[in-house]
């Protein structure tokens, strides 16, 4: 039975790592797959992992209709098994609605990976209808960590070393640490800290609290870095 999955988590917690292993795997026991990404760090038409790996892939702008493609796919001799769809958070929801429709009806698989929330913590538009149409949804169990050593639920983004939260939807950017200096840098938070704006270079000079998100949340106090073995599971 065909199913449509969506794995999903923070910027840099494994999803597009994840995505070629499964295209690897599938491919090795003789299956046809297409992979697809949109608006990739490393460029146009290419899914890139951290660990290094990189493959060519189709470029998803508006304008892709996963539908009519497959169908064009099939009908020139190549039958589709399944699809690899990374960066699926900036899909559109009707494109979510085609990957739908593809594993009802033409019984292709479809792995979908991308980010929950942006730098706001709302919504994507491809992972919203993604989450309401799965058939299941993974959070990916390599947790990336907050500077404080909880579990990283957040993507904050930092513009000329602040955290904003302000500007548009898509932004294309690496985390800090990554390969290049990023025009666009994000870093992964915990709730408290992304909440309260505290990223680790702010968590690293004492200063006073800065405003909270609009959220409604109890005082939490900023606490020193905890080590890995006093982490809270
Ligand atoms: N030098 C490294 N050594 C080991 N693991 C690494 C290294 N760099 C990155 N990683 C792993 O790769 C993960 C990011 O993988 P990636 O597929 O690029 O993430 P995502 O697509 O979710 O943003 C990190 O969470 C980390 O586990
Ligand atoms: C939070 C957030 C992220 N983005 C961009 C930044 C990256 O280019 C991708 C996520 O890629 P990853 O492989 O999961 O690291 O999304 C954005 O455009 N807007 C945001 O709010």
């Amino acid at each position: 039975m065909a199913e449509l999955a969506f794995f999903t988590g923070t910027m840099d917690c494994g999803k597009s790592t994840l995505a070629l292993q499964m295209d690897h795997n599938h491919r090795a026991r003789g299956r046809h797959g297409l992979i697809f990404t949109s608006n990739d760090r490393a460029g146009e038409a290419t899914v890139s992992s951290r660990l290094g790996l990189q493959r060519e892939a189709l470029e998803v702008d508006e304008t892709v209709d996963f539908f009519a493609l497959v169908v064009a796919e099939a009908t020139q001799g190549r039958a589709v098994h399944y699809l690899i769809c990374d960066e699926a958070q900036f899909y559109t929801r009707e494109q979510v609605d085609q990957l739908a429709r593809l594993v009802d009806e033409l019984e292709i698989d479809v792995f979908a990976f991308g980010i929950t929330a942006d730098f706001r913590a709302q919504l994507f538009p491809g992972s919203k209808r993604l989450l309401e149409l799965a058939d299941r949804t993974h959070v990916l169990q390599v947790e990336a960590l907050c500077w404080c050593g909880r579990r990283a639920t957040h993507n904050a983004r930092v513009v000329d070393g602040h955290m904003v939260t302000d500007g548009d939807q898509v932004a294309v950017g690496d985390v800090a640490g990554g390969d290049e200096a990023p025009t666009v840098e994000y870093e992964v938070l915990c709730r408290r800290h992304f909440m309260r704006r505290v990223t680790s270079r702010r968590a690293s000079v004492p200063g006073p609290e800065g405003a909270l998100l609009p959220f409604d949340l109890d005082v939490c106090a900023v606490k020193p870095p905890v080590s890995p073995s006093d982490r809270r599971t």
